[in-house]
């Protein structure tokens, strides 16, 4: 796992950009993993520039979704693939059909996460997944306790997860829905290069589990520990209980510049 510490969002989304414009031009059929949450918006907001700028095309990239709601009606605003519409896709040249995430209104739900999971085994697997970690250091929604071979299926969200993505639904736990489709652990681990960002004291506690406590289901995101291809960018507030914080910083600072993430 490489832990890169910038000063803050801007700067991370530069460098992840640079990796996904990069991969784009040795490979314009790349298959990427889109997450929604706010940690990604800079990486998008980047993207998006560099697309205006003529430097990648999504022309020929496909795109596979982390998780999706159930029961969100279609034209939902918080409906996943909605927000993720408005981010991104909307805004650069991903062909027609080109995104998929997983069906929250399937009234058959195990068949709809097994199509899912095919779906994304059809598309030759995800290139480079892009990831946040929730405060209780949950990745997509795979909140504690998962476990760490699943894959596509439906979750409970917990109280806190609802409570910390109130802000997307006027403020209201209540309107937040009680029910998840979500990429499993294996699932995302199957995916060949991890980008994960993060910023914030409050994602602090959750960094720190994933990158130096043990391998366990309570903390879901420290499975990544397991991945050969992980790269994490935080900010100096992500990165406050990191023990080996110094450590990281010198080994990125010495690192050859031909070397990308
Ligand atoms: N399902 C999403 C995750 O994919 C996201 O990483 C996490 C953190 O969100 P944020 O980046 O807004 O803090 O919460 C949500 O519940």
């Amino acid at each position: 796992m490489e832990l890169i510490i910038q000063p803050g969002a801007p700067e991370s989304a530069r460098i992840v950009a640079d990796s996904i414009v990069a991969l784009l031009q040795r490979k314009p059929d790349a298959v990427l993993g889109l997450a929604t949450g706010s940690s990604p918006l800079a990486v998008y907001d980047e993207l998006v520039r560099r697309h205006e700028a003529g430097d990648v095309s999504f022309a020929q990239a496909r795109a596979f979704l982390l998780d999706e709601y159930v029961g969100l009606p279609a034209d939902h605003p918080q409906r996943y693939r909605n927000v993720i519409e408005t981010e991104l896709v909307g805004r650069v040249d991903f062909a027609e059909g080109a995104v998929q995430g997983p069906d929250g209104l399937a009234a058959d739900i195990p068949a709809a996460c097994a199509a899912y999971e095919q779906a994304i085994v059809d598309a030759g697997g995800v290139d480079l997944q892009i990831l946040g970690i929730g405060t209780d250091g949950h990745i997509a929604f795979n909140e504690p306790g998962s476990s760490l071979a699943s894959r596509t299926r439906i979750k409970t969200l917990t109280r806190q997860t609802r409570i910390d993505n109130a802000r997307f639904f006027d403020d209201d736990v209540e309107k937040v829905p009680t029910h998840t489709l979500t990429q499993g652990l294996a699932t995302i681990r199957a995916a060949r290069h991890l980008v994960l960002v993060s910023t914030g004291r409050h994602k602090a506690e959750a960094i720190h589990q994933m990158v130096e406590g043990p391998v366990s289901a309570m903390w879901p995101a420290s499975v990544l520990q397991h991945h050969p291809h992980v790269s994490v960018l935080v900010d100096p507030a992500a990165a406050a209980r990191l023990q080996l914080a110094d450590y990281y910083r010198e080994t990125y600072e010495t690192k050859p510049a031909w070397q990308g993430l």
